[in-house]
């Protein structure tokens, strides 16, 4: 069947088209390193946050940071968001992945240039990612969308962008007052829904090597990210010591990742740790994801109290920066270019 009668882009034909690089198949898949077992990332039940007992808070908080620093990653529970809400977004997230990739490529409801798939950049097999994803700047979410057939799911990821966003900021607040800043110099001032982006990626079965990602390596370019993932897993993490591990789906809880910026701004106290997905062989996973973003003149700049690691500068900069190293090296370099 031609590619454009089907749902799924032609990943393998771009896939196949570009030439193994041996060194970074040696380094960055690293194979060996790979733990397959199942790592269990700590677990924060969130209610404490909202507790009146002031103990319970700042026990919760305690934890968040903890986890932050020593994870950069760790699944919440008590997070407030329905279930139910979860479950129409994923129908409706399947429904839209399921339209003609033309369609898809054209207009499905969203801003023009939404859509991505495969990975344009890449100059190597290695740097190719197996997914499609929507990466929907949040911005103009609240304009009214004129097609009926994307209403649903306009009002629907709405709705869900609403309460991450929320989420996202009790989490972030607690972060940042877990180092003292005063509430004024608090990182959420900085951002909100409109300056914030929602994702929804798509990893079809891969039928070919195990040696292709779902996502490739990379760490997010924003403050926090809370991501939705199914049971499929095959999710990892990088640890301390360079291995990678597979992140334990959790039932009910959602995950939460810091992000580059918050690492700049915390001077290295919290981690953005680097993680990738894994193709994998039969069902389709779909993931959801926000990314707690500030606008673009924003200064990121270091929190008080503490010498800073990175010079300052803006989050429009740091973008301007990666989307730069992505064109010319196939892929980000991040804060290490803003080191002091
Ligand atoms: O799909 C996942 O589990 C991870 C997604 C992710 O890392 C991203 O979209 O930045
Ligand atoms: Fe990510």
């Amino acid at each position: 069947m031609p590619y454009y009668l089907t749902s799924n882009p032609p990943l393998e034909e771009s896939y196949t088209k570009l030439p193994s690089n041996a060194l970074l198949h040696q380094q960055s898949l690293n194979r060996d390193d790979t733990c397959t077992k199942e790592y269990e990332i700590p677990t924060i039940n969130l209610h404490g946050l909202t507790s009146g007992i002031s103990q319970e808070r700042t026990k919760c908080k305690e934890d968040i940071a903890k986890a932050a620093s020593e994870w950069g990653i760790f699944h919440v529970l008590d997070h407030g968001i329905s279930q139910k809400l979860l479950q129409v977004m994923r129908r409706e997230q399947v429904r839209l992945f399921s339209m003609p990739f033309e369609k898809k490529r054209s207009w499905c409801g969203l801003p023009y240039g939404s859509y991505r798939w495969g990975t344009p950049t890449a100059t190597c097999q290695e740097q190719f990612s197996w997914s499609e994803a929507f990466h929907v700047p949040l911005s103009d979410t609240g304009e009214s969308c004129s097609s009926e057939e994307f209403k649903t799911f306009r009002e629907v990821m709405d709705k869900l962008a609403t309460d991450m966003s929320n989420l996202a900021n009790i989490i972030a607040r607690a972060l940042s007052e877990y180092l003292g800043e005063p509430s004024t110099r608090c990182i959420t001032k900085s951002c909100s829904k409109s300056t914030s982006f929602f994702r929804l990626n798509h990893y079809p079965n891969c039928p070919i090597s195990e040696e292709t990602f779902g996502l490739v390596p990379h760490t997010d370019s924003d403050f926090l990210t809370i991501l939705h993932s199914d049971k499929v897993g095959k999710l990892q993490l990088k640890m301390k010591d360079s291995k990678w591990v597979s992140v334990q789906p959790k039932p009910g809880a959602l995950i939460v990742n810091i992000g580059d910026l918050f690492q700049a701004w915390s001077n290295d106290v919290y981690k953005s740790v680097e993680h990738r997905v894994m193709p994998h062989h039969g069902v389709d996973r779909y993931s959801m994801v926000y990314f707690l973003c500030p606008s673009y003149d924003s200064p990121i700049g270091s929190c008080t109290g503490r010498a800073p690691i990175y010079r300052s500068f803006t989050f429009g900069e740091f973008r301007k920066e990666v989307d730069k190293d992505v064109k010319q090296l196939g892929c980000k370099v991040g804060l290490p270019r803003f080191l002091l």
